[in-house]
């Protein structure tokens, strides 16, 4: 059984002790007898009316005396508090004393306001003044500087105010609310003559549920199908009008069904509701069921649909749509609970979910309005957000296809669908912490280390102490020291931090008697990735003070991550995609994912931002590769014919020139390469980044080519906005090139088994003294230290709840190309024949070599037309041909003459 922190006893007792407190007060405020002793009068003290004895006598007279009928109030002002405290405040360091201080303010404000307004305004209660003794003195002070009308106002701004103050609630929200309200009265009052007929008309045509169950489903089914004349209600409007089926909406589909219910009250009746949806829901196939039919979520939704009557529940009821409002005319919370319970055990948590204020920044508030009035009050299923509609590759342009299922409201996934942090408690207490001190400072006496801890900073995983060690002491012989402190002071592993920049202190980290883990949820939320503008923004984890250590990919340009097996690579690469995808659309980024080991990559499949499927094929992957490369020449050649240094100024000009309705024409269109008549118009381009989760795996399958096509990528994609992420497990030389690590300058190492391999990673130890789990050095781009950083954790399912959010968002719009394509010559590598070195020739060489002698024509647009391939295959064959003899060379007029004969007819 879990029991109570010291801090949450106390709050309990309180509580309890301020119930029964409110209690007494109640028993003696209902029970006062104005003939009792008490605080303002003598009395007999055996004859006692009170409830409460004299006590309470003597404590509700002293109450009705100062503040006259507020003192009714006082008993449930001291249950509340007693209620507030247990439930708000479960430690001591929770206290916001600011807020506090408010509220103390905000409540004697209110006081004196209503006891002054209470005296000025009531007659007397007993023989006490209606606003009590504070009241009097109030407004007898007031009066004679602002006459009666005047106290009043201002009394009136004192309540009003002090509300504010105590509550946090907003007059502007309540006056909302009260319009809100009014309004759903007077669209109810409206509505009640149609929604009468409607409770009639469906008494008649459903049919018992007793049937044969078949037969009454494919009844409520045909019913549903064909809204016309008996089953419809009069204010399903847009199910009668249209004949189109994609404009029947889930919203009106299922409010239909709700219209057909009968009795529409009583837990039988409601359960019926429920089985008669989940009934259509059985007889519709898959697609369908997705494109058109209502959905428990939509049953839900609509169910939600209740006045707004609460203050607080402000997302649900402002999101209302005037059709959901219209048509809510029954009994509506029984059936909603009923509802949930059918809806919590299938339902994933859907962005929807979120409220507002828990949005990513880059929600924008207009945006998510925009798509939540969409939603809710569009009749079409069939439908886009402008967003992903397109997001095109220039001329290989890739469009998001429409996601399946409910389209979410919010333009991005919620971080609810992430697993909440647990608490944070301090590791280490002052004394525990000097105690550690002392005995760092005796171990390292013990091995002659003259050093005094100047410094401990606890954090999540380990604690730094910082050592200013005597004049004379090297370094190194600290750092030689690391494994014998940490068995001495019966550590897993002691890292020597050499240079803390800006300090002349080291470091020593321990590891934390009780390490905490550091959530997605508790790092993604903060305020740096928010804001931070970079689409290609990432958030590692936490660092060793327990802040959010967010990254920037652009910057890096790219990544190369290594660590043992079980160092926690995977999890920290998900948390890099899980940023992207949370922080970026498709239109501004793309991935390609590479995944040898077939286990960690493929849950993504499906996702918009994908460019290809999840490359599992090695032979596949030095394609994908090869395909940036192509796709980095193009960007180059694109980015200098506008002019511009770097995508960035790219987007900017063409997102510009699209603005102005003037589109820029694609400048390396040729017509001879494309079916078009004319350019197309040149589109914003996305970032793209290829993520390899265990590389060495390519290098050894692929060979070298993979190592080649790394270095070039590496070298000059930065500004073509193409980036790499890639793993391994193997940080040996031989994995890790020096070509690699030369053209790759950001590098995180997870732990590793030895100094050599920390080496090979970061050109420097201390990588082997990690203690795994995601904890991690990070060594950013041009920085000679590195940064530790305890990983953040995201487990399986959090993964694949954003996955499934994505994916009801939109379909990725693969490109074949990136997988099949073939080598162009500008992609080849030195000395690299073309695709197929090994194959002899081209599936079509004999049949083009008969067409070209035949027809007598060289030309690599009429091989192209002819057998409807692209022009380098088309080129490449020209040039075989050549390199055979079959066609000259290429004349000073671009001709070439055809040499060889045309072929024997029989
Ligand atoms: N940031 C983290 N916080 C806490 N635990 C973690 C963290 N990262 C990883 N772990 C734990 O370590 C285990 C191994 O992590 P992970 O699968 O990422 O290792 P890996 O290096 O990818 O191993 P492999 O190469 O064999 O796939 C996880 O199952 C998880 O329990």
């Amino acid at each position: 059984m879990a029991r109570l922190t010291g801090v949450q006893r106390v709050w309990e007792a309180s509580m309890i002790i301020a119930c029964v407190f409110a209690f007494f007060l109640l028993l003696a405020l209902v029970s006062f007898h104005p003939g009792d002793p008490g605080w303002s009068q003598a009395g007999l003290q055996l004859d006692v009316h009170n409830w409460v004895g004299a006590t309470g006598a003597w404590v509700a007279d002293l109450l009705l005396f100062s503040f006259g009928f507020l003192a009714y109030l006082m008993p449930f002002g001291a249950a509340f508090l007693g209620w507030f405290l247990f439930q708000h405040i479960k430690s001591l360091d929770e206290f916001d004393y600011l807020t506090i201080g408010l509220r103390i303010i905000g409540g004697l404000l209110m006081a004196l306001g209503a006891t002054g307004i209470a005296s000025i305004n009531f007659d007397d209660i007993f023989n006490f003044s209606a606003g009590g003794f504070v009241g009097d003195v109030i407004s007898s002070a007031l009066v004679p500087y602002f006459n009666t009308a005047g106290t009043i106002l201002l009394l009136l701004c004192f309540f009003c105010t002090g509300f504010t103050l105590l509550t946090g609630i907003s007059w502007l929200t309540i006056v909302d609310r009260l319009g809100e309200m009014a309004l759903w009265l007077v669209r109810k009052c409206i509505a009640l003559p149609q929604q009468t007929m409607a409770l009639q008309l469906p008494k008649l045509a459903l049919p018992s549920r007793s049937q044969d169950s078949n037969g009454s489903e494919l009844d409520i089914t045909s019913m549903r199908a064909e809204p016309p004349a008996e089953t419809a209600t009069p204010n399903s409007i847009d199910t009668h009008s249209s004949k189109d089926t994609h404009n029947i909406s889930p919203n009106h589909s299922s409010k239909d069904t709700h219209n057909t219910s009968p009795n529409n009250a009583g837990v039988t009746d409601t359960q019926k509701a429920v089985d008669t949806h989940q009934d259509i829901l059985s007889t519709q196939d898959t697609h369908n069921r997705q494109r058109s039919e209502p959905t428990l979520g939509d049953l839900e939704a609509f169910l939600d649909d209740e006045p707004p009557f609460s203050i607080t529940s402000s997302s649900s009821d402002s999101n209302a749509s005037p059709q959901q409002t219209k048509n809510s005319g029954f009994s509506l919370s029984g059936l909603r609970d009923a509802v949930k319970n059918k809806v919590s055990t299938e339902k994933t948590p859907t962005a929807s979910d979120t409220a507002p204020d828990q949005e990513p920044s880059v929600a924008t508030s207009d945006r998510s309005k925009e798509d939540s009035e969409q939603t809710s009050a569009q009749p079409q299923v069939n439908k886009t957000s402008e967003p992903f509609k397109r997001a095109a590759l220039g001329a290989t342009a890739i469009e998001v296809q429409e996601g399946e299922g409910d389209e979410p409201v919010t333009p991005m996934p919620s971080f609810d669908l992430l697993e909440r942090a647990d608490k944070h408690e301090n590791p280490l207490t002052q004394e525990e912490m000097d105690a550690i001190s002392r005995l760092v400072e005796e171990k390292l006496a013990d091995f002659n280390i003259e050093a005094t801890v100047v410094g401990v900073y606890p954090g999540p995983v380990i604690t730094r102490f910082e050592l200013d060690l005597a004049p004379g002491v090297k370094v190194s012989k600290i750092t030689g020291l690391s494994k014998d402190l940490a068995r001495a002071m019966s550590a897993i592993s002691v890292r020597v931090v050499e240079v803390i920049p800006g300090k002349s202190v080291i470091g020593l980290e321990l590891p934390n008697k009780k390490r905490e883990m550091v959530r997605l949820s508790e790092v993604i939320s903060c305020d740096a990735f928010q804001s931070h503008q970079s689409p290609l923004t990432m958030v590692l984890g936490a660092d060793i003070s327990g802040k959010p250590v967010i990254v920037d990919l652009a910057k890096m340009p790219h990544l190369l991550v290594a660590g043992t097996t079980g160092s926690g690579k995977s999890v920290g690469v998900n948390v890099m995609i899980l940023s992207l995808l949370y922080k970026s659309t498709p239109e501004d980024v793309r991935m390609i994912m590479i995944d040898p080991k077939m286990l960690e990559l493929s849950v993504y499949e499906g996702i918009p931002h994908l460019l290809a499927e999840v490359v599992t094929d090695m032979k596949e992957a030095a394609n994908a590769l090869r395909w940036c490369v192509g796709e980095m020449e193009r960007r180059y050649r694109l980015m200098s014919a506008l002019g511009v240094r770097n995508l960035k100024g790219y987007n900017a000009k063409v997102t510009e020139a699209i603005s102005q309705g003037t589109p820029i024409k694609d400048p390396l269109w040729k017509s001879e390469e494309s079916m078009e008549t004319e350019a197309p118009d040149l589109e914003k381009l996305p970032a793209i980044v290829v993520v390899v989760d265990e590389f060495a795996d390519m290098m050894m399958i692929v060979g070298k080519k993979v190592e080649e096509l790394i270095a070039r990528i590496a070298q000059k994609a930065r500004a073509a906005g193409i980036h790499l992420v890639l793993a391994t497990q193997r940080p040996s030389v031989d994995v890790i090139t020096g070509l690699i690590k030369a053209n790759i300058p950001t590098r995180i190492a997870f732990q590793v088994s030895s100094k050599i391999d920390s080496r090979t990673i970061l050109d420097q130890q201390g990588a082997e003294t990690l203690l795994g789990m995601g904890d991690m050095l990070y060594l950013p781009p041009g920085s000679p230290v590195p940064t530790r950083v305890h990983g953040a954790f995201v487990d399986d399912h959090e993964v694949h709840a954003v996955v499934a959010d994505w994916k009801r968002r939109g379909q990725p719009k693969y490109i074949d190309e990136i997988l099949n394509g073939e080598a162009s010559a500008e992609v080849l590598l030195p000395g690299e024949q073309p695709d197929g070195e090994d194959q002899e020739f081209d599936a079509f060489y004999d049949e083009a070599v008969a067409f070209v002698t035949e027809t007598r024509r060289a030309s690599v647009s009429s091989v192209q037309r002819k057998f409807r391939i692209g022009y380098n295959r088309a080129a490449r064959l020209v040039e075989q041909m050549e390199a055979s003899g079959v066609v000259s060379a290429q004349g000073h007029n671009g001709n070439r003459e055809v040499i060889a004969p045309p072929p024997v007819k029989e």
